[in-house]
């Protein structure tokens, strides 16, 4: 198949060149390829594309070729191959972004609603998950498409090989964020609720997102009151040293400063219900038009 490969640079940027067929609610991927299909492709593309300012191309090369970094942008090709290991961890090469002929805007209009997530973070009792469903049953009734994504239910299956040290739940942070944008792409109301305790891993969650589309909730709840609930008996166990490094206890929760929503316990029964929760999120959902295709 003839077309352009195009190897993005960091800082990732929005896909919208005129005439590329770029698709403005996407970003391309921040180091790999990014594909486009030939008939979009202007004749003069490798000038357009050399050329522009939106992108930090290394190289573009058509794709029955092998992409490779070229001579073109020596400087460019050095930072990228120093990059390739993140971390110190090994990165996949030559990987290549395969374009689809549906995009995000049909299943949006196909939906008629905007896919986002909404990340809910509090202590453990702070009322996460009975808000995440309150929620859900909300806007199930109003006919739109919610997928919840629990902590503790995620830790039994996808992230069952992590613990609670602070590296496991930045990990667990990380591949929550990671499948909340696809289920963004795919047009769904994807609501996370996870205990998110540093504010440096909501940040990068947010940051997967186009602007907007990150919806971060805060249970502003204070300990005192999510341990006086302790439904599990967690916090219990966590005074008599029975568990480390619980969350509030003995490990830290850094709040979040700007935060779209703030949900503040005032010990007011009707204000402070699960459901009065949800429609102050669905409030903000509703003026953001996230409810519409
Ligand atoms: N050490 C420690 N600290 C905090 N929480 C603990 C801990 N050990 C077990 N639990 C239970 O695990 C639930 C939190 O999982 P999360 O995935 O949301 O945590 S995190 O975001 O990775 O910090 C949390 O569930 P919620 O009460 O629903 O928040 C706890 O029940
Ligand atoms: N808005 C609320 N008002 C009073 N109690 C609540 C509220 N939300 C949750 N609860 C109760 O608090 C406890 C913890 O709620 P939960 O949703 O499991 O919190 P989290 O997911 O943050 O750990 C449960 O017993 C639940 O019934």
């Amino acid at each position: 198949m003839e077309g352009l490969a195009i190897r993005a640079s960091r800082p990732s940027v929005f896909c919208s060149i005129p005439g590329l067929g770029g698709d403005s609610h996407r970003k391309p991927p921040s180091d790999g390829f990014l594909k486009l299909p030939a008939s979009s492709i202007p004749a003069d593309s490798r000038k357009l594309v050399a050329n522009s300012t939106s992108f930090h191309p290394i190289s573009a090369v058509n794709v029955s070729a092998q992409a490779s970094l070229t001579a073109d942008f020596p400087a460019l090709s050095e930072t990228i191959l120093k990059e390739g290991r993140n971390n110190g961890k090994e990165k996949a090469e030559n990987i290549v972004w395969h374009e689809s002929s549906i995009c995000r805007c049909d299943r949006q209009q196909l939906l008629q609603q905007k896919g986002c997530v909404v990340w809910i973070t509090g202590l453990s009792g702070s009322g996460k998950s009975t808000v995440a469903c309150a929620l859900s049953k909300a806007l199930f009734e109003r006919g739109k498409l919610t997928y919840t994504l629990d902590g503790d239910n995620v830790r039994h299956g996808l992230n069952r090989d992590l613990t609670f040290k602070a590296e496991h739940r930045t990990e667990n942070i990380r591949r929550i964020g990671e499948v909340a944008k696809l289920f963004a792409d795919v047009g769904v109301i994807c609501i996370a609720s996870l205990i998110s305790p540093y504010r440096r891993d909501r940040d990068a969650c947010r940051s997967l997102l186009p602007d907007g589309d990150f919806v971060e909730v805060f249970m502003d709840v204070p300990l005192h009151v999510c341990e006086s609930r302790d439904p599990k008996g967690l916090y219990k166990l966590a005074r008599a040293g029975k568990i480390k490094g619980f969350t509030g206890i003995d490990d830290p929760y850094e709040a979040p400063v700007n935060c779209e929503v703030v949900l503040k316990h005032t010990g007011d029964d009707e204000s402070c219900s699960p459901r009065q929760m949800a429609e102050n999120i669905i409030s903000y959902l509703q003026n953001k038009g996230y409810l519409e295709g």
